[in-house]
C-alpha cells in the first residue's frame, strides 16, 4: 500500500520538530557540561526576599561562580605593578589571552593548571596585599579621585601609583601605555595627579619644547602667556594643562575651605561660573581643542563645552545651563547666545583664563 505522501504543510512541521530535536539535544549536552561544572551559590541565602528584590546587587537575582575560576574586571579596576606580565589589558586582549591560555569553558587544562591557577591567585593575593600596605603607608594621594583633598605637589613618585591603579576605560589601549620612569620628563611641571593620569594614558611621553616653556610660568607663577610654535607643536596642551591644573588647585582649595561639606564636592561636580573661555577662528580648530581638552580632563570633574555655529543653539543653551568651567568656541555663535542674554556667557566676573587661537 503506498503510503500517503505529507503535505507541504506537514512536511515543514516535521523539519521543525526535527530541528528543534536536534537544538535541544544539543542544548541539553551544553547545559550538562555547564552543570558539571563546580558552581557555588554566592547570593546570601539569609534574606528570604533577597530574590524578589535583587538584593543589594542592583538586580542581580542569584550569583554563582565556578570554584577556582579565573575571571577579572574588563573595564574596572586592574592591579598593575609594573612588570610586563601585571600589566593592564583591555577587555579584547584579555579575551584573546584567556582563550589562548585557559581552553574553554569546560576546563580540560587538566590537574596542572588548576595547581597552577591556584598557585598564581595566591601570588596575586600576595601582591595586592602588599600593594594595598604600601599604599597606607603613603597616606591618601594628593587629587585623588575619591578624596579631592591636598594640593599638588606632584612629583611623579607620588603621581605613579595613582596613574596605575586608574581604572582602564573601554577606549584605553594598551600600546599607549607608558613605563613608569618615562613619566619622568613631566616631573618638573609639576602637574595634578589627575592630569598626569590622562596624560599617561594619552601615551605622551614628555612635554614638548612649547608645553615645558609655557606650562610652569602659566600654571604655578600665574602669569600671562604668549606662544607662539609651528603647527602640530602641541600648542593646546600648553594652555589647556595649566587651565585645568589652576582650576584643581581652585577646587580643591574651595573643598578643603568647607572640608566634610558634601555641598563643596556637589558645586564642583555640577560645573560653576566662567572661568575659562577659548576663542578660535574656526570651528572645526573649536571641535578640536575642545575634544583635546576634554581628554586632559576626563579624569576631573572639569567640564568643557564646544559653543559653534553649526549646531542647534537651543541644544547649546541646554549644555550651558550645566554650567561648563571652559568653553571653546567660535566668535559667531558666542556673540550670538551672549546677545540673547544666556547667564553662563555674560556673567564673566569669575573668568580669569582667555585664550584666543
Ligand atoms: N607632549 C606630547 N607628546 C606627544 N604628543 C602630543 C603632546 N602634546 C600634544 N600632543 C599631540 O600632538 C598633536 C598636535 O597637538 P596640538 O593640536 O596641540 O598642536 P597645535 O600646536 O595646537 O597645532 P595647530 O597649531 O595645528 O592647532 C595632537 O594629536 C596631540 O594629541
Amino acid at each position: 500500500m503506498a503510503s500517503e505522501k505529507p503535505s507541504p504543510s506537514e512536511n515543514q512541521t516535521m523539519m521543525k520538530r526535527k530541528k528543534g530535536r536536534r537544538i535541544r539535544s544539543s542544548m541539553s549536552s551544553e547545559s550538562s557540561r555547564i552543570d558539571s561544572l563546580q558552581w557555588s551559590a554566592n547570593q546570601p541565602d539569609d534574606d528570604p526576599f533577597a530574590f524578589f528584590a535583587g538584593g543589594d546587587e542592583g538586580g542581580f537575582l542569584s550569583l554563582e561562580e565556578i570554584d577556582e575560576s579565573e575571571y577579572g574586571f574588563i573595564g574596572g579596576a586592574t592591579e598593575f605593578d609594573g612588570d610586563e606580565e601585571e600589566r593592564p589589558i583591555s577587555g579584547k586582549s584579555r579575551k584573546r589571552k584567556r582563550r589562548s591560555g585557559d581552553g574553554d569553558l569546560g576546563g580540560e587544562g587538566g590537574e596542572e593548571g588548576k595547581e597552577e591557577n591556584k598557585k598564581g591567585k595566591k601570588e596575586k593575593k600576595e601582591k595586592k596585599k602588599k600593594k594595598k600596605q604600601k599604599k597606607n603607608k603613603e597616606g591618601s594621594l594628593k587629587g585623588s579621585e575619591e578624596s579631592k583633598g591636598g594640593l599638588v605637589e606632584g612629583t611623579v613618585q607620588d603621581i605613579v601609583p595613582e596613574v596605575l591603579d586608574a581604572p582602564i576605560s573601554s577606549d584605553a589601549k594598551d600600546d599607549s601605555l607608558l613605563d613608569e620612569e618615562e613619566l619622568y620628563a613631566w616631573k618638573e611641571l609639576r602637574l595634578h595627579p589627575l592630569l598626569m593620569k590622562s596624560i599617561y594614558r594619552l601615551g605622551f611621553r614628555e612635554p614638548t619644547p612649547i608645553q615645558k616653556a609655557c606650562i610652569p610660568a602659566a600654571a604655578h607663577q600665574g602669569k600671562d602667556v604668549i606662544g607662539a610654535a609651528e603647527t602640530g607643536s602641541g600648542k593646546t596642551l600648553a594652555f589647556g594643562l595649566p587651565i585645568l591644573q589652576r582650576l584643581l588647585e581652585e577646587q580643591e582649595k574651595a573643598t578643603r575651605l568647607i572640608e566634610g561639606e558634601v555641598k563643596a564636592i556637589e558645586e564642583a561636580v555640577r560645573g560653576g561660573p566662567l572661568r575659562a573661555l577659548i576663542v578660535t577662528p574656526t570651528r572645526e580648530l573649536a571641535l578640536q581643542v575642545s575634544d583635546h581638552l576634554k581628554s586632559a580632563a576626563r579624569f576631573t570633574h572639569i567640564q568643557v563645552l564646544p559653543i559653534v555655529g553649526g549646531m542647534s543653539t537651543e541644544k547649546q543653551e541646554r549644555l550651558l545651563r550645566r554650567k561648563p568651567e571652559i568653553i571653546v568656541g567660535t566668535p559667531g555663535r558666542l556673540w550670538e547666545l551672549m546677545s540673547r542674554g544666556d547667564g553662563h556667557l555674560i556673567e564673566l566676573h569669575s573668568l580669569s583664563f582667555f585664550c584666543a587661537r
